[in-house]
């Protein structure tokens, strides 16, 4: 069990020791007073050793009686009072959001989502959505299967002859080139705006080189190496930007009316009532966001247990102030959200399996944020087999249980365009 590693004179611990002193041998004394406060806190929550003190971490489950269990089983718990947080009703719900006064505009929905919910939020992300026509990271390199990855796993799991070899795309006689596969590439990118969508829309968007070093794969191998899947319009990782001539993909309806719930049920006034924060030339819009929120874009990002997001901020939107709905699923994760540069010093929050993070308004939506660090060992009990009771079921599920045991899924919902704004029309030559 992973979460061993908390504990000293155990062999995981021990080797974590080990591998720590071996990499820090010789780093420079002062080498963390070259690191931004963003920076700083990254490194911490990635250390594998000494492992991360979550005392700084804010954990709103700790506050709520019904998650004990929840926690204990999780086997990692933060503080519900390390930051300040304002409990505010949902409308017309029993739950409640969080509002962080360090971050004017974030709002946390501590499991909004239902238990049988995120379990069919899995299954969507992994066998219906990881597929064609949507974009992987694996596309740009293989000729992935038709049926998809995850589908093409579940059918080699139980037979050892159906795990067939994935082709790489990049022929062998194709000259030598580099090309980045793995973890996304941060590229620095322009805010966009309706202003400067027409230059957005005409910048070239060549397609990415699939990798000259790319072997035939096996499913059972490449499966967990899916690191993202788009969701609505493409997005072209080279420039940072959308790509509108591969028209607009579909919003699943049922992920949609999850955006919709929670974006309707968070009591808008209370949150930005009282901004300061410049909205921009037209002033704040939060008062229609009832009417005029609709999600076009997002990403379902995979993480394996030692992936990691480094810090950004999610730019490529036209609209910059329209909440930006990310759903957790599976295996708790350390947040870090900053401010407008890597100098402000991040608040650190817990994510579980069900919470909904939305970010919304100027500073929130083009605050610094990243994902440290997935906490092995965390995957609570509602998405393991045991707790379900019917053999059927059970069975069906074992394969979702056994990849969740070291994932992590997030649903990274966005609005590109204003309501009813339509690309092809403004972007063509007038
Ligand atoms: O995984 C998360 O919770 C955050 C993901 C994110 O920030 C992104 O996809 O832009
Ligand atoms: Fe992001």
């Amino acid at each position: 069990m992973s979460s061993s590693v908390l504990l000293p004179n155990t062999p995981e611990y021990k080797k974590a020791q080990r591998q720590y002193f071996k990499a820090t041998k010789n780093r420079p004394a002062n080498i963390d007073q070259q690191w931004t406060p963003f920076r700083a806190a990254e490194k911490h929550f990635k250390a594998r050793f000494p492992p991360p003190d979550l005392s700084s971490v804010l954990d709103l489950a700790a506050a709520d009686d019904s998650r004990t269990q929840e926690i204990i089983d999780g086997h990692w718990k933060g503080s519900p009072t390390s930051i300040e947080s304002v409990k505010v009703p949902l409308k017309g719900r029993s739950s409640h959001a969080y509002i962080i006064p360090a971050i004017p505009g974030l709002v946390i929905l501590p499991s909004f989502i239902p238990q049988e919910k995120q379990a069919s939020l899995v299954r969507w992300s992994l066998s219906r959505h990881a597929r064609k026509p949507n974009d992987t990271n694996l596309d740009v390199h293989y000729e992935l299967p038709e049926e998809g990855l995850w589908n093409s796993w579940l059918k080699a799991r139980t037979d050892p002859d159906k795990d067939i070899l994935v082709q790489p795309k990049a022929s062998v006689s194709q000259p030598l080139q580099s090309f980045p596969v793995g973890p996304r590439q941060l590229v620095n990118n322009e805010p966009a705006s309706l202003e400067t969508f027409k230059t957005i829309s005409a910048t070239p968007k060549p397609p990415a080189a699939p990798s000259p070093t790319a072997q035939p794969t096996p499913v059972s191998s490449l499966v967990h190496k899916m690191r993202w899947a788009n969701i609505g319009w493409f997005y072209h990782w080279g420039t940072k930007q959308y790509d509108f001539t591969k028209g607009k993909g579909i919003i699943d309806p049922e992920l949609k009316s999850v955006c919709d719930d929670a974006v309707k049920s968070v009591n808008w006034e209370r949150v930005h009532g009282t901004s300061s924060a410049d909205w921009g030339p037209h002033g704040p819009d939060w008062q229609t966001w009832d009417q005029t929120y609709e999600p076009d874009a997002g990403i379902v990002n995979f993480y394996q247990e030692k992936d990691t997001l480094m810090a950004h901020v999610d730019q490529s939107e036209v609209c910059a102030t329209s909440p930006l709905v990310s759903i957790s699923l599976g295996n708790t994760a350390v947040f870090l959200i900053g401010g407008l540069t890597r100098d402000t010093a991040p608040v650190p929050i817990l994510l579980r399996s069900g919470d909904i993070v939305i970010m919304s308004g100027p500073a929130c939506r083009r605050a610094y944020h990243g994902i440290p660090r997935i906490l092995e060992g965390s995957l609570p009990r509602h998405l393991r087999v045991e707790a379900l009771e019917k053999e059927e079921t059970k069975e069906e599920w074992k394969p979702y249980e056994e990849y969740l045991r070291t994932s992590r899924i997030n649903i990274n919902v966005r609005q590109v365009f204003p309501r009813g704004f339509d690309p092809y029309a403004e972007s063509s030559p007038s």
